[in-house]
């Protein structure tokens, strides 16, 4: 990973930083810009394992003059006691904590129609309960009395998130936070914003959508003619095997965003991780409770989700409009 900045080295010497999820994608990327900006970051996630391999990865990184350190904390930001502790044992080892980055969370995608209430929880508990532990617990052990800056990862929810309801209502709602908290816990002299990324390609986030693969086919239904999928006896392609054979297909996902990224590519971890160091620097010294969006103008734009053609709408009240309509169809429908 190449750890550059745009900002001055040493920027965030003294500086003690916990970020979640710091270990993978976007977490890893913020991580290894503060260590270069020579802050004491503590990375905080789920699985030991992740967490130990990229704090040794990260550790090289740091050149021997540097005044940063990467210590890693194995946490589940949904279990309140967990959160706790990660903030206690941030403070046993460095004495303070000046930067939050709210970066774990996730998802799976599902129609809302077939979201279980244990799966809706899990999101929900992640995305915005979690971020609200994390928050609650900095602030009462040390921001509250010192100040801080906290940065919340969110996500491009503008026009809704169909295919992920959950997280959509999560983000939206973490969004909200953001605004309250800059306001409750301004006289502390506490930073609060969020940031809303794009699509941004890692391989862990990839790996997360392993089972879209088989949605390819469902995704074809509008550029049908039949609207619908052709059957195995049909002669054409769907059928339980032709979709076993997509399961690795899943993370093309991400590529058959491009078409409604204005970039016409996919964002990179490396191009978010700037934006969280610039809302923690001293650069943005008079931004709380904003939202910045890190989309390449993706959110403007358009989006995957197709609605297939349907005449299910309610019709609309009969009138001279309705009626001018009409009459004007009947002309062009006998001309062509
Ligand atoms: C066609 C349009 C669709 C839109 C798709 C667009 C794709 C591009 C998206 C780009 C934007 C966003 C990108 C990202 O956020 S990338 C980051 C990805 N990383 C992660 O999400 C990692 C973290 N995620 C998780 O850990 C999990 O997803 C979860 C939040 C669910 C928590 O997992 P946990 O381990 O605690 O829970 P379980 O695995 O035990 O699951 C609990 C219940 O949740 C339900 N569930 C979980 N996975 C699925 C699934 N794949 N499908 C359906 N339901 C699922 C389920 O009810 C689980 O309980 P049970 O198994 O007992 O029923
Ligand atoms: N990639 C994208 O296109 C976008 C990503 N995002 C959001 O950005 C953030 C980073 O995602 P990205 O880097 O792409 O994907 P990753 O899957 O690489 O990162 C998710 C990270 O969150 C951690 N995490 C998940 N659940 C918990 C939990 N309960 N407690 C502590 N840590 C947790 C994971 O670690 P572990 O599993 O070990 O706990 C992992 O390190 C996420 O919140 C994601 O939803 C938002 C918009 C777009």
């Amino acid at each position: 990973m190449a750890a550059r900045s745009v900002f001055r080295s040493g920027l965030f010497n003294d500086r003690v930083a916990i970020v979640t999820g710091g270990a993978t994608g976007i977490g890893k990327a913020i991580t290894a810009e503060l260590l270069h900006l020579g802050c004491r970051v503590v990375i905080a996630s789920r699985k030991a394992e992740r967490l130990e391999a990229a704090a040794g990865e990260l550790s090289q990184l740091i050149s021997p003059s540097s005044a940063a350190s990467i210590t890693a904390l194995q946490c589940n930001i949904r279990q309140e006691d967990q959160v706790r502790e990660l903030v206690a044992s941030t403070l046993r080892l460095h004495g303070r904590i000046d930067y939050l980055v709210n970066n774990g969370g996730g998802q799976f995608s599902s129609p809302a129609a077939n979201m279980k209430l244990k799966g809706w929880n899990a999101v929900i508990d992640t995305n915005l309960t979690g971020t609200f532990l994390c928050c609650r617990e900095v602030y009462r052990a040390w921001m509250k009395d010192h100040g801080g800056a906290i940065v919340n990862i969110i996500a491009d929810m503008w026009r809704g998130f169909p295919g992920m309801a959950h997280t959509g209502a999560a983000r939206a709602a973490v969004e909200n936070l953001t605004k309250s908290l800059a306001i409750e816990w301004a006289s502390s002299g506490i930073r609060i914003n969020s940031i809303a990324p794009g699509t941004i390609f890692s391989k862990t986030a990839m790996e997360n959508y392993k089972e879209l693969g088989p949605m390819i086919f469902q995704m074809a239904v509008p550029c049908i003619p039949a609207k619908r999928l052709g059957l195995p006896e049909e002669g054409t392609i769907f059928s339980k095997t032709a979709m076993e054979n997509y399961k690795e297909l899943g993370p093309m996902i991400f590529q058959m965003a491009v078409p409604c990224i204005p970039a016409k590519r996919l964002g990179f971890p490396e191009e978010i991780s700037p934006a969280v160091c610039f809302l923690l620097s001293p650069a943005a010294s008079f931004i709380s409770g904003a939202t910045l969006k890190v989309d390449a103008g993706q959110s403007l734009y358009d989006s995957v989700w197709e609605i297939p053609d349907h005449s299910s709408w309610p019709a609309p009240p009969e009138g001279e409009n309705v009626g001018a309509l009409r009459e004007l169809m009947k002309k062009l429908k006998h001309k062509l």
